[in-house]
C-alpha cells in the first residue's frame, strides 16, 4: 500500500501529513484507512497529546480522490467509498485527544470534511475553504452538510453548500470556523503551537471536554449540565485533578499523567 499519510512525533504531538503533493492530497480509501490505523497507532501512546494534520505540497486537500471515485462500476463501491470517510473522520472527532487542521491554499470537498472533524482549525490568509460537490452534480458526502452548519451561521454554510463557492481563510476566520490565522507558509507552525497548548492539559480533562462540548451541543440544556455535573465530579477524583493543586500551589506547571 502506498503510504498517503505520514506521521512524525514530536514534543507530545502526533503531526500527520497527507502526502499526495501531486493530487493535491486527494482523499481516496488508502487515506481513510491510513487514517484510521495512525488513529489506532497513537491512541495509547502517553507520548502523544494531540494531533495536527496538514497537507504536502501547495493545499491542505482539494478533497476526495476523483480518480478513485471515477473508476466506480457500481454504485455498492461509491456507498462504500463515502462510508470508508465518514467512518475515519467519525473516529477522528470521537477521538479521545485533541486535533488542529493546519490548512493551507485549498481545503475543497473532503478536504474540508476533514478539517470540520478535527477540533481546531488554524489556516493560511488566502487560503480557500469550500464544499465545491454541487459543481459536480452531488452534494458533500462526508460529514459536510451537518458539521458546517454547527460551525458556520447556518445561512452562511446554506449557501457554501449550494453554490459551491468557496470563502477565504479570512472571513472563515472571521465567521468562526477557523480558530487562527496564519501568514503565508506559517499555518503548521501556528497549528503545532495551539497543539501545544493542548499538550499541556489533562488527557482525562481534554477527552471529557471534547465529549462535554460535542455531544451536550445536541442535548437538553438541563439534561447536558447534568451530564457536565456528573463528568466533573469523576474528574474531582482523578490523580491529575490532585497533581493539577499541587502545582497551582508551587506556581508551575501541571504535571500531568492522565490517571
Ligand atoms: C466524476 C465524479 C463525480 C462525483 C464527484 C464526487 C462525489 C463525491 C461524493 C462523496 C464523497 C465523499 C465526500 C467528498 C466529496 C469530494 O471531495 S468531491 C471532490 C471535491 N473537490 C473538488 O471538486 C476540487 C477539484 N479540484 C479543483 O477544483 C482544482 O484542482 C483546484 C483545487 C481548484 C486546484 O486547481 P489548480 O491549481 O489548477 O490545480 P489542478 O491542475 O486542477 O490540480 C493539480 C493536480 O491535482 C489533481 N486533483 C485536484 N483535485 C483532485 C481531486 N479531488 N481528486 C484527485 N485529483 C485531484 C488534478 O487532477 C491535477 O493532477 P494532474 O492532472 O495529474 O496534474
Amino acid at each position: 500500500m502506498n503510504t498517503v499519510l505520514r506521521t512524525e512525533l514530536r514534543d507530545r504531538i502526533a503531526v500527520l501529513t497527507l502526502d499526495r503533493p501531486g493530487q493535491l492530497n486527494a482523499i481516496g480509501s488508502e487515506t481513510a484507512e491510513q487514517l484510521k490505523q495512525t488513529l489506532a497507532d497513537v491512541r495509547d501512546n502517553d507520548d502523544v497529546r494531540a494531533l495536527v494534520i496538514t497537507g504536502a505540497g501547495r493545499a491542505f486537500s482539494a478533497g476526495a480522490d476523483l480518480g478513485e471515485i471515477e473508476s466506480f462500476t457500481a454504485p455498492g463501491q461509491f456507498r462504500t467509498f463515502v462510508g470508508r470517510l465518514t467512518e475515519a473522520f467519525a473516529l477522528l472527532e470521537d477521538f479521545p485527544k485533541p486535533s488542529v487542521a493546519a490548512v493551507h491554499g485549498f481545503a475543497f470537498g473532503g478536504g474540508l470534511e476533514l478539517a470540520l472533524a478535527c477540533d481546531l482549525r488554524v489556516a493560511e490568509r488566502g487560503t480557500r475553504l469550500g464544499l465545491p460537490e454541487m459543481k459536480l452534480g452531488v452534494l458533500p458526502g462526508a460529514g459536510g452538510t451537518q458539521r458546517l452548519p454547527r460551525l458556520l451561521p447556518p445561512a452562511i454554510a446554506r449557501q457554501m453548500i449550494l453554490t459551491g463557492e468557496p470563502i477565504d481563510a479570512e472571513r472563515a476566520h472571521a465567521l468562526g470556523l477557523v480558530n487562527e490565522l496564519a501568514e503565508p507558509g506559517g499555518a503548521l507552525k501556528t497549528a503545532e503551537a495551539l497543539a501545544a497548548k493542548l499538550t499541556a492539559g489533562a488527557p482525562l480533562a481534554l477527552a471529557a471536554g471534547k465529549r462535554l462540548v460535542d455531544y451536550g451541543l445536541g442535548m437538553d440544556l438541563e439534561a447536558a449540565i447534568a451530564y457536565e455535573r456528573e463528568t466533573v465530579a469523576v474528574l474531582f477524583s482523578t490523580e491529575d485533578r490532585a497533581e493539577g493543586l499541587k502545582a497551582f500551589r508551587e506556581r508551575r506547571p501541571g504535571d500531568f499523567r492522565g490517571v
